[in-house]
């Protein structure tokens, strides 16, 4: 008999979808009720593009800044009016399927969080097919292991990713810091309309110029990574948001549910363990015994994360982000008052 991964259910939900279905339910820009789906990514970009020339043009700076030795491994800082040394930083990750976008226009937060405070830092990672799974969860690590470095009298390190950026993101909650020189001060998170199972983007075309396999799949999987998890590395205090759009694929919104919460019809289930799996502590005829236990799917909730999730009200997969620019808006309200811990 095999030990079961923890509380995995038989079947995943996407695996009953047609592969046309699957294309569609991973296809964000299909999704947009305002506009069609080649005006959405050309709005997005078009937003992106002007809150990124309206922040160089209005916020001190610091551009193209390397954390790393690689050409493509470099940020761009900017900072709130106020001296910044002891700022909270807010860390953003693009999305785009790890294969489109740029640092150079996502900009999308940076003017309404420095006028609070707040330092923003936007990180460029080499996106497919020049960069890996593998090599950009590397990239992402070392961008806020250099923060971390450069700002150690930050006031909190935040970590915000949009879609494939908040895949990227989401693997922090788990990331080893020990290999490098500095851990650091994460006190929150905020994961916008994320990918946290790899899975299923190996069987659409988004795969194209990612090559992933399977195997490269469930080790870049926050989802998967969760379930092995006996630790929890990073601060308990720390705040996990996950966030999806109302407009959202349906597999969009479960995957963020799933990763908050588990799969709704999930149950736990008892399952005997023979002998060889246990840890022999006792001696004698007792440990030569099987046992009965109770798996369960890890979740944030499960896992003892202080988490909350939310979906908001008439958003789609790139409103959710342009929106950022808005100083009013919900979401950048709850990122500040994360950040500043009101309630
Ligand atoms: N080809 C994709 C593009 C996409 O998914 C996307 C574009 C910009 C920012 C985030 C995106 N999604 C996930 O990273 C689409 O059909 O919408």
């Amino acid at each position: 008999m095999e030990v079961p991964e923890r509380g995995r259910r038989a079947e995943a939900p996407w695996k009953k979808l047609s592969k046309e279905e699957l294309e569609n339910q991973y296809s964000p820009s299909r999704w947009v009720i305002r506009l069609g789906a080649e005006e959405a990514l050309r709005t997005y970009s078009q937003i992106g593009d002007e809150a990124t020339k309206r922040a160089r043009a209005t916020r001190r700076n610091r551009l193209h800044v390397p954390y790393g030795d690689g050409e493509g491994e470099n940020l761009d800082i900017y900072f709130p009016e106020q001296v910044s040394e002891a700022s909270p930083f807010c860390v953003f990750f693009h999305g785009g399927y790890w294969q489109s976008g740029s640092k150079d226009t996502s900009a999308f937060m940076v003017n309404p969080l420095t006028a609070q405070g707040v330092a923003v830092v936007i990180v460029a990672y080499d996106i497919a097919p020049k960069g890996t799974l593998d090599q950009m969860v590397d990239q992402v690590t070392r961008s806020i292991v250099y923060i971390q470095k450069q700002y150690p009298r930050n006031e909190g390190i935040y970590l915000c990713g949009h879609s494939a950026g908040a895949h990227l993101a989401a693997m922090m909650l788990l990331a080893d810091w020990t290999k490098h020189a500095v851990a650091p001060n994460l006190r929150g998170f905020f994961l916008i309309s994320g990918i946290y199972d790899l899975e299923p983007i190996v069987f659409t075309s988004q795969n194209g110029p990612l090559l992933m396999t399977l195997e490269d799949a469930r080790r870049n999987g926050p989802q998967q990574l969760l379930e092995a998890a006996l630790t929890q590395p990073v601060d308990p205090a720390c705040h996990v948001l996950v966030i999806v759009g109302q407009h959202d694929s349906p597999e969009f919104s479960r995957q963020s549910r799933e990763f908050y919460q588990g799969p709704q019809d999930h149950q736990p289930f008892i399952q005997q363990i023979p002998s060889e799996h246990l840890l022999q502590v006792r001696q004698g005829p007792a440990a030569s015994r099987s046992c009965l236990a109770l798996f369960s799917t890890q979740t944030l909730c499960r896992g003892g994360w202080n988490a909350s999730f939310e979906e908001l009200h008439d958003v789609d997969h790139f409103e959710i982000i342009w929106k950022l620019t808005q100083d009013d808006y919900v979401l950048t309200q709850m990122i500040l008052r994360t950040i500043f811990q009101e309630p």
